[in-house]
């Protein structure tokens, strides 16, 4: 792991300059939140929350940052001479990783002296948008293979090592089955997997003497990528004359892999010509571009297809390749006195919810299905009974009653301490799905899903529509 406490907006450090002059004694609170789930989708997965408190564990500075903080001659030499020392002294509130999360409530915040919690903005929003970004495309591509394992092929269209290395590990709890990538497979002990590029097959005589070479090295695990020269003619009887070899010599061979032309057509025709030729438990799996409508296109023209490999429209997210998390105060505490902040906006999807809170999940006594998420202030105690609004600033301003739900508390206190953190991606996926299972499933289907509703108590809509007035 990096030390990447430098990793910030200049701007943090020129407020925390002046936070730590003018309001020494001040603490502060900052949500986490986003407002617009990526590709028109319903819900976002969280991720990235273990990197975040692995870096807040060793959030410091070096004698050679503290060097360079002076050669900008920005700051006060006292401001400098606290990072030298400094202590994080924040408190952290997070949905544990695996999450879904809905527009506009908290799935992080950060409490703290008002230098220390400012300072840590970029670097928890660059990791909570990258991961939870592609732990949410993941999913997509999931729902869309339809049972179908995702093998994860992005490093090498990734942005960068760490968007290949992170992503694939957003990508497992976004429900990818492996990596092809060594880095990530290693440090986060996700299956590694793969097949062969082209390259194999062209560098020997023939495409037949290439099959055998590998089949003869990987004689258990000799998946064949058979679009080199043609997938009907050449690369699909070639595999099938390996495979009898293989078979007569007591191995199972394991498959093929397409990667060009019409992929519903060549499975098609490839799954007859292996099931024909005594293989039907030979695989196939396809690459090329793959996304989540083109995989569902492929599953709707009844491609013959046991795995997917997806690379870049995966690990950049390429449809939609942003998630706008943001940070922002919700309120300070000077003498023990807990003041509410808003930040108001014309745009009215900009105004945001002040105070300290808390968030629930609601569900229906009767089934356990999650029904809405409910935002309340940290100091409201919630009742059998009780009035809320829709917390979408654009929906009509109507009160409902709820009742007879169960509520869960699900921003819950996540200390510093990378020990007390999950971190086994494998059990943070099935966390996930467990979640993902308890909401409606018309919010999770691709196209046009229903919206969840998230609502705030009339008292925070009252305290925001207060502050507004009085702004
Ligand atoms: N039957 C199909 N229906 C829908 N989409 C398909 C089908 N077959 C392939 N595709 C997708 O169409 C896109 C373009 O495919 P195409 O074979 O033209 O790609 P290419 O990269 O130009 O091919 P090649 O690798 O042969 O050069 C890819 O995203 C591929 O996955
Ligand atoms: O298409 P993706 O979803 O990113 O999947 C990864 C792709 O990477 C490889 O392509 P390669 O780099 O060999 O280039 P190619 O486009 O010429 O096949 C492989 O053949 C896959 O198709
Ligand atoms: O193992 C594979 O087949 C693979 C790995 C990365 C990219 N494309 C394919």
């Amino acid at each position: 792991m990096r030390n990447l406490s430098l990793l910030t907006d200049l701007y943090e450090y020129s407020m925390a300059n002046g936070f730590d002059a003018e309001l020494p004694n001040t603490r502060a609170t900052f949500d986490v939140f986003y407002r617009k789930v990526p590709d028109q989708g319903s819900f976002v997965l969280a991720a990235g929350l273990k990197q975040i408190i692995d870096q807040l564990a060793d959030f410091h500075f070096s004698d050679s940052d503290l060097t360079y903080f002076r050669s900008l001659n920005l700051w006060r030499p006292a401001f400098i001479d606290h990072l030298a020392t400094l202590t994080l002294d924040c408190h952290v509130h997070a949905v544990p990783e695996g999450t879904p999360v809905f527009p506009r409530e908290p799935l992080m915040t950060i409490e703290g002296p008002i230098a220390q919690a400012q300072l840590l903005e970029t670097l928890i929003l660059n990791i909570l948008n990258h991961q939870s970004l592609i732990a949410t495309k993941t999913r997509r591509m999931v729902f869309a293979a339809k049972g179908r394992p995702i093998m994860e092929f992005g490093a090498r269209r990734a942005q960068g090592p760490d968007s290949a290395v992170y992503g694939a590990r957003a990508a497992v709890i976004g429900g990818a089955a492996s990596t092809s990538d060594v880095l990530a497979a290693k440090l986060f002990h996700i299956p590694v997997a793969g097949t062969m590029a082209h390259s194999w097959i062209e560098a020997f005589p023939d495409e037949l003497t290439a099959f055998r070479k590998w089949a003869a090295l990987y004689p258990d695990n000799s998946a064949l990528l058979v679009a080199t020269y043609d997938v009907l003619t050449s690369g699909v009887p070639n595999a099938i004359t390996v495979f009898k070899e293989l078979r007569a010599a007591g191995h199972h061979p394991v498959g093929i892999r397409i990667d060009s032309g019409d992929i519903a057509t060549l499975s098609r025709d490839a799954r007859h010509l292996l099931d024909a030729a005594g293989f039907q438990d030979t695989k196939i799996t396809i690459s090329n571009a793959l996304d989540e409508s083109v995989m569902t296109s492929l599953l709707d023209q009844g491609a013959p297809i046991d795995n997917f490999g997806i690379g870049e429209k995966l690990i950049t997210s390429a449809s939609a390749p942003v998630l706008s998390g943001v940070y922002k105060l919700a309120a300070i505490e000077t003498d023990g006195q807990v003041i509410p902040k808003i930040k108001i906006s014309d745009s009215r999807e900009k105004v945001t919810i002040p105070g300290q809170k808390q968030l629930y999940r609601l569900y229906r006594k009767s089934t356990r299905e999650a029904f809405a998420d409910l935002i309340t202030g940290s100091d409201e105690q919630l009742s059998n009974t009780v009035a809320v609004v829709d917390s979408n600033p654009l929906s009509v301003n109507r009160v409902h009653h709820l009742s007879s739900f169960d509520a869960e508390l699900i921003l819950l206190e996540t200390p510093i301490d990378p020990a007390q953190c999950p971190s086994d991606v494998h059990a943070i996926r099935q966390y996930s799905q467990q979640r993902l299972a308890e909401l409606p499933a018309a919010t999770q289907r691709l196209v046009n899903p229903d919206s969840y509703h998230v609502y705030m108590t009339t008292g925070l809509a009252d305290l925001q529509h207060n502050l507004i007035a009085r702004a």
